[in-house]
């Protein structure tokens, strides 16, 4: 007797996008979904403390990725965690709730219709939020949604050196924004974050815990899938290790939301890619998409760490008084997701949007926080938000994992304008706000030198802002691997919803998109099954 269990929908991977589809498809009663889910349950205490989440980097909540030897980075192999549990990446992110700018989600608008530019998707953004914090100052309406099922709040114990960095951005002449989450987001804010009470709220207590006593979801954890199965060119079910039914079968749709690295290389694996890069690994060809893979994206950061004047950072904050503050009233320092505010800012007078972000965190930034903190620092962290330069995940790697290249800085105009966010946030330090609050630079970090000594540095301390997009990118195109409704051409039954169908990055951070994306998905595959 057959072992299958049968469905209406299989999601591949509780992630950000995964809880989102889990939640919005299991609230009809009548139709039946499966979540697969390769990572444990996020039952550790580090996923619900905001300063715990460097503690999960490398555990069994963690893919634990490197990318290739990176050329243009003194070959260096950058580590890349990504989330291994139920609420993927948004278990083990910094919680920073970023949407972007406008003419994000205008470009994606060109590259695949006007559904998806910001007039038409905003919506999407709202109908996920439900914000915290208080009513605007100048009495307009809040730009954020207020009843959806992610929580986002003001941070609740910012650092006081973090206040400095606002005042330094004021006195420097930057826009001081009410909310930070508008069309135009160029200016500086405290951070917006995915806290509830001064605990983490990822995707999954937004979106999974709720729907996680319906009869028709259920939910597999510790179950990686391994393989697609297909009835010709349909999609018809998947084969999960730890599961001990033979397919999860699937009647209407198996939907990818394994992310930007996984969800590729489970379309390589099916045979969907370029014939070139799946021949070399030894994988027959099923549907040639060139693009599978390709285009991948990500945010690459220089950190400028500088020594504290005074013991007041988080280094050390994990004192047994700190922790019991916590625990008894979510309040104090571990609430703190580490990048406390951020400014937006255009390093050239001809952008409309902004091109380079800073990120502030009252803590030295020294190897992802794998080793806590010995000593007192402040960082400024410099993000290159549109990077021409773009890589690709192909399989192949060490023990079975994708071979991760994003080929950092291989466009010489991206040192340029990282170079050029790094001056400016000299500019901040410099201000008399900040410059109170720190001594020496340290951490790599050589202080202000000449050009040519500054590129040297980023090339060896700069290191990934964990927001990978790109490599099954949506488009109206035929060349690319989805369609504007996140199908997968070549097939039926497949779509891919998660970060790696975004057409080109966003300046603003990856989970808001990626969030707002599956609640459009959402409704695009409701749709799809009335047709
Ligand atoms: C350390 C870190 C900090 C970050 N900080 C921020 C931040 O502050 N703000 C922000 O906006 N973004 C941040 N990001 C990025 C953001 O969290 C991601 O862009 C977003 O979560 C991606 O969502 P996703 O659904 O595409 O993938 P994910 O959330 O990564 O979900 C993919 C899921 O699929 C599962 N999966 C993969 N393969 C399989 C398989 N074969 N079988 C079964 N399951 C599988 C994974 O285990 C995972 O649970 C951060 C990311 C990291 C890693």
């Amino acid at each position: 007797m057959s072992k299958d269990r049968t469905y209406d929908y299989v999601i591949v991977g509780a992630g950000s996008a995964g809880c989102v589809l889990a939640g919005r498809l299991s609230e009809d009663p009548s139709v039946k979904v499966a979540l697969v889910e390769s990572g444990p349950r996020d039952r550790k205490t580090e996923i619900r403390i905001p300063a715990a989440f460097p503690k999960l980097f490398k555990t069994p909540y963690d893919w634990n990725y490197a990318t290739t030897k990176q050329t243009a980075l003194d070959d260096r192999e950058l580590y890349w965690p990504r989330g291994h549990t139920l609420g993927g990446s948004s278990a083990i992110n910094a919680m920073m709730w970023v949407r972007g700018h406008r003419a994000d989600y205008d470009a994606w608008g060109e590259a695949a219709g006007s559904p998806w530019s910001y007039d038409e998707f905003v919506r999407y953004f709202q109908r996920a939020e439900r914000w915290q914090g208080a009513a605007r100052a100048d009495g307009e309406d809040t730009v954020y949604g207020t009843a959806g099922p992610l929580h986002i709040s003001p941070p609740r114990h910012p650092n006081p050196t973090t206040a400095a960095f606002l005042d330094a951005c004021r006195a420097q002449g930057l826009c001081e924004l009410d909310e930070l989450n508008q069309d135009d987001h160029s200016g500086f804010a405290l951070t917006p974050l995915n806290q509830y009470k001064g605990r983490r709220w990822s995707a999954a207590d937004g979106y999974l815990k709720p729907a996680a006593r319906r009869p028709n979801l259920d939910v597999y954890t510790d179950a990686r899938v391994t393989r697609i199965d297909f009835d010709g060119t349909r999609a018809a079910g998947v084969v999960a290790s730890g599961v001990s039914a033979g397919v999860l079968r699937a009647t209407r749709e198996v939907i990818l939301c394994a992310g930007a690295i996984n969800s590729p290389q489970l379309l390589q694996q099916a045979g969907i890619g370029d014939p070139e890069t799946l021949a070399e690994a030894g994988i027959d060809t099923f549907v040639a998409s060139p693009d599978v893979g390709r285009h991948l994206q990500d945010h690459l950061m220089y950190p400028l760490n500088v020594r504290a004047a005074k013991p007041v950072t988080l280094t050390g904050a994990d004192s047994p008084a700190n922790i019991a503050r916590f625990l008894l009233g979510g309040r104090g320092p571990l609430t703190s997701n580490v990048g406390e505010a951020v400014a937006f800012l255009a390093t050239s007078p001809e952008l409309t949007a902004p091109d380079i972000e800073l990120v502030y965190a009252p803590v030295p930034f020294v190897n992802h926080g794998l080793e806590a903190p010995t000593e007192h620092g402040l960082t400024v962290g410099v993000i290159l938000l549109q990077p021409k330069s773009e890589g690709r995940i192909t399989p192949g790697g060490p023990d079975g994992k994708p071979r991760i290249d994003p080929d950092y800085l291989a466009h010489e105009e991206d040192v340029r304008t990282l170079v050029a966010g790094v001056r400016r946030a000299e500019e901040l330090l410099a201000q008399s706000a900040l410059a109170a609050h720190h001594t020496e630079p340290m951490g790599g970090y050589p202080g202000v030198v000449d050009d040519e000594a500054l590129t040297r540095s980023v090339r060896a301390n700069a290191e990934t802002l964990y927001h990978p997009v790109g490599t099954c990118r949506m488009g109206s195109d035929e060349g690319s691997v989805t369609d504007p409704r996140l199908r997968v051409r070549g097939t039926e039954g497949l779509r891919v919803v998660d970060a790696s169908v975004m057409p080109r990055i966003t300046r603003g951070h990856t989970h808001a998109p990626t969030v707002a994306l599956a609640e459009r998905a959402a409704d695009l595959i409701r749709e799809d099954a009335t047709k």
